[in-house]
Formats: C-alpha cells, structure tokens, sequence
C-alpha cells in the first residue's frame, strides 16, 4: 500500500537530516521509496515564537509494514537523530508524520490515520500536490485542491536543495 511520509527539520543542519532521515527509513525491508518531494523552507506553525524556519518535505513510499510497524520505524529514526521531545510543536531536529498509509482510518491518539492535521498544513499540502497531483487525502479530498486553497506565503521552495534516492 501506499505510504505518504511528512518530514520536517528545524534544528541542526536541517537538509543534511532529512537526507539522513531518507536514507535510514529505508534501510531495513518491507518499506520501498517511491519518490521524494522537492524541499521547501517553511514558517513555524503553532509551538513557541522565536523557532528557525523548518525544511520540510514528503517522501511517497510502499509497504508491507503494519501501521503501528512502519510509526515504530519513523520514531526510531527520529530518535537516531537526536530528537528531543519536550514542548509540542517546539523545534526539533528532526519530525517524520505518517500522513496516510493506504486507506487505513484509525482514531488512536498514539495513531491517527489519516493525519489529523494535515488537512490545514501548507508545509505538508504544498509539497504533496507538487510530487503527487493524483494524491488523494482519504475524508478530505484531492490534494492538489486543498492546496490551491490554502496561504502559502509561509511555504518557499527551495530548489537549491534536492533530496536523493536512499543509498
Ligand atoms: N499519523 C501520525 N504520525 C505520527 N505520529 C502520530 C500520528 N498519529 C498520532 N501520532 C502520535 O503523536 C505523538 C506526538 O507526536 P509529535 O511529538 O511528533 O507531535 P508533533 O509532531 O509535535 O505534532 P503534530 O502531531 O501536530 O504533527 C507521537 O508519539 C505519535 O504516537
Ligand atoms: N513549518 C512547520 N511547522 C511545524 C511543523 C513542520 O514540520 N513545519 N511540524 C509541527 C509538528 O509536526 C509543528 N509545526
């Protein structure tokens, strides 16, 4: 099934973790990357004043994995790289979301799927629409509609910056 992954940095070396994020999510089997979005540089939405901007990006993926298997897989390399969990919304160097994961609906808070907030998310929509115009998000629509809908004052693209396939 298909997996939409959502990745955001705004500690650190930002672009040089979401490479790293990219190329450690897909070291282990049962999670095929599929293609990467283009990195755009983003406005801090919610958590305290003062944040960096973050990089944010979408990685499109297939999976065999369980839901709960491929989160464990996300929160493992948010941990490898030095995330520390301490206000919501507060800077971290390192953020990877499931947006959605095939058409599984799920209302756990340790799990919600589709993405509670992704709806309402240029940093997320932005990106999306522009790797995946076919991308639909289950409850909410076709992506590219929901992203011609929303500001994207806050969301600048960054074409310096290209992410490559995993090593
Ligand atoms: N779709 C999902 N993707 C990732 N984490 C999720 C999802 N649904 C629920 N969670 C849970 O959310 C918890 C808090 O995640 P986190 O601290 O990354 O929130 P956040 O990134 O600050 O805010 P937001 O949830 O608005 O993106 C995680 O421990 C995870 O179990
Ligand atoms: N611009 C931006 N803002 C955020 C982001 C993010 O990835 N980019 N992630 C958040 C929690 O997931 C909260 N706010």
């Amino acid at each position: 099934m298909k997996v939409v992954l959502s990745l955001g940095s705004n500690l650190g070396n930002r672009f040089q973790t979401l490479q790293g994020a990219v190329d450690t999510l897909f070291d282990a089997p049962g999670l095929d990357f599929v293609k990467a979005s283009s990195v755009y540089e983003t406005d801090p939405v919610g958590g305290p004043g003062g944040q960096r901007p973050y990089l944010n990006a979408i990685v499109i993926a297939e999976t065999t994995l369980e839901p709960r298997t491929l989160l464990e897989r996300a929160q493992g390399v948010e941990n490898a790289f030095g995330r520390v969990r301490e206000e919501r919304w507060g800077a971290r160097t390192l953020d990877i979301d499931l947006i959605v994961v095939g058409d599984t609906v799920c209302d756990d808070p340790d799990l919600t799927l589709p993405h509670p907030r992704a709806h309402e998310r240029a940093f997320v929509l932005v990106p999306w629409a522009k790797v995946d115009p076919e991308g639909v998000l289950p409850g909410h629509g076709r992506v590219a509609e929901l992203a011609a809908g929303l500001d994207r004052q806050g969301v600048r693209l960054r074409d310096d910056l290209k992410l490559q396939r995993p090593d």
